[in-house]
């Protein structure tokens, strides 16, 4: 038996009340092995991003118990799960969230700093190095490109070594080259730094390319199969 990174029972998820209820997750079980690569996918309203922010700690269920690396998340105080998400969990974002006053290197290391930790350098250099970012170190965010720009993004996310990186329609923003090349980074991401991945796409060519692929309808998992994916 693998070991497992997330262990998810009876999840719901439901915003507002009376007339404007809205189940966005009911009834979510799911198991994730370590170093698997998930992709989730269904249609606009399924429940993806709210399935995700979840996992990710942004948001909090109504019911359900979520446990990453085996402590549960949502257990203990919001502080302390700030630090718990800073250290196994990095998150990339559709809109990259980037800080135009600072430069690559900075935006790489800001969850360092919010960490009030020193960065670690060499590894931070590995990082940019493997997703070819290291000579626009000195570049603010704004003189990039949006591939270039999402790979900061990417190297932010792995900055304080995450075993868990969580992806929100990463590509949405970038063309067919692009996005797919963001995918070999987070596959190669995935080999050298040994991580499980979870990946909300819309595109199904791109979910083909993970090893699993879960499909959410109306805030449940309607399928759960296992793709060849480009892992060996
Ligand atoms: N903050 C919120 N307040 C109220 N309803 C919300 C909120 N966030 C999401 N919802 C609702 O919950 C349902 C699931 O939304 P979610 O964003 O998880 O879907 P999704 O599958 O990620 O969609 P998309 O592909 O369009 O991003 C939708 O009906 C949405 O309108």
């Amino acid at each position: 038996m693998k070991d497992i990174i997330v262990e998810i029972k009876g999840l719901e998820k439901t915003y507002g009340k009376n007339e404007a209820e809205t189940k966005a997750i009911q009834g979510i079980d799911l198991t994730i092995a370590r170093e698997e690569f998930v992709s989730i996918v269904g249609k606009s309203g399924s429940g993806k991003s709210t399935l995700l922010n979840i996992i990710g700690g942004l948001e909090r269920p109504t019911s359900g118990e979520v446990q990453i690396e085996g402590t549960n998340l949502f257990d203990m105080k919001d502080t302390s799960r700030t630090i718990f998400r800073r250290k196994h969990i990095g998150y990339v974002f559709q809109f990259f969230n980037l800080i135009p006053e600072m430069t690559v290197y900075e935006n790489i290391c800001l969850p360092s700093y919010l960490d009030h930790k020193d960065p670690d350098e060499d590894f931070i250099q590995t990082v940019m190095e493997k997703l070819g970012i290291y000579e626009k170190k000195g570049k603010y965010a704004t003189e990039l490109s949006g591939g270039e720009q999402q790979r900061v993004a990417v190297a932010r996310a792995l900055s304080l070594k995450p075993s868990i990186l969580l992806a929100d329609e990463p590509s949405g923003n970038l063309d067919k080259k692009n996005g797919e090349q963001l995918l070999e980074l987070m596959l190669l991401s995935q080999r050298y730094f040994d991580q499980t991945i979870l990946l909300v796409t819309h595109d199904l060519e791109i979910a083909r390319l993970s090893q699993r692929m879960i499909v959410l309808e109306d805030g449940k998992i309607i399928s759960d199969t296992a793709l060849e994916g480009e892992k060996s």
